[in-house]
């Protein structure tokens, strides 16, 4: 299983600085949504830049617009781009387009989806790498959230899957063993006061 960061940071230098402290201990480095928004696409050339041997991966969250958005992320330098499950089809077609013209790969992030096993199989069955099983901040912090089932509805999809929402060094084994391909940790990495320490932590809970 692969270990993602999500750096939801909001400056190219507070990313870089991550990026440096947790690259020996992660497969993907992840540019969160917020920190594109902040900083733009330059930031996913500056990663790639100084970390060419990791796979990067940029949160687009794309809901219209799949194949201009994409193109744009994989000239800018990602390797990794995201879609909204909850786009169109025409949205995810277009966005594969643009991977298969640049050798790269779409991954479709099924955050706010209710029936996450039905749409990741369609989703796949139209060209993306893998899906994303993925509880976003806000969900995370309401009432009664519950970090398993996004598991269950990885094992049910019976699709090759990420999981993120919160995953950290005590979860991570669990992400593992319920046959996901990469383990997504934010917060527990960026949030924490040593971030090469946090990532080599969570790297060692892997099986
Ligand atoms: O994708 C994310 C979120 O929507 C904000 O951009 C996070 O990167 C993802 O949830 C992983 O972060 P943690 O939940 O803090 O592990």
């Amino acid at each position: 299983m692969k270990l993602q960061f999500a750096m939801d940071t909001l400056t190219t230098e507070v990313a870089l600085e991550l990026a440096a402290a947790a690259a020996p201990y992660v497969d993907i480095l992840e540019l969160g949504t917020p920190l594109i928004k902040s900083a733009g696409l330059s930031a996913v050339t500056a990663i790639k830049a100084a970390h060419p041997d990791k796979i990067v991966f940029a949160d687009l969250k794309t809901m219209d617009a799949g194949e201009l958005e994409a193109d744009i992320a994989f000239t800018a330098g990602a390797d990794l781009v995201t879609v909204l499950g909850s786009a169109g089809d025409s949205t995810i077609i277009g966005a594969v387009k643009a991977a298969k013209k640049h050798g790269k790969g779409i991954v479709v992030d099924l955050i706010g989806v209710a029936d996450k096993p039905k749409r990741a199989k369609e989703v796949v069955a139209l060209g993306v790498e893998f899906v994303e099983m993925h509880a976003g901040l806000d969900e995370q912090a309401e009432p009664g959230f519950t970090f398993s089932k996004l598991l269950r509805d990885g094992e049910t999809a019976g699709v090759p899957f990420s999981v993120a929402g919160g995953v950290n060094a005590a979860s991570v084994a669990s992400v593992q063993l319920s046959g996901a391909l990469v383990a997504v940790a934010g917060g527990a990495i960026y949030g924490a006061p040593d971030v090469g320490a946090a990532a080599a932590e969570i790297r060692a809970a892997i099986i």
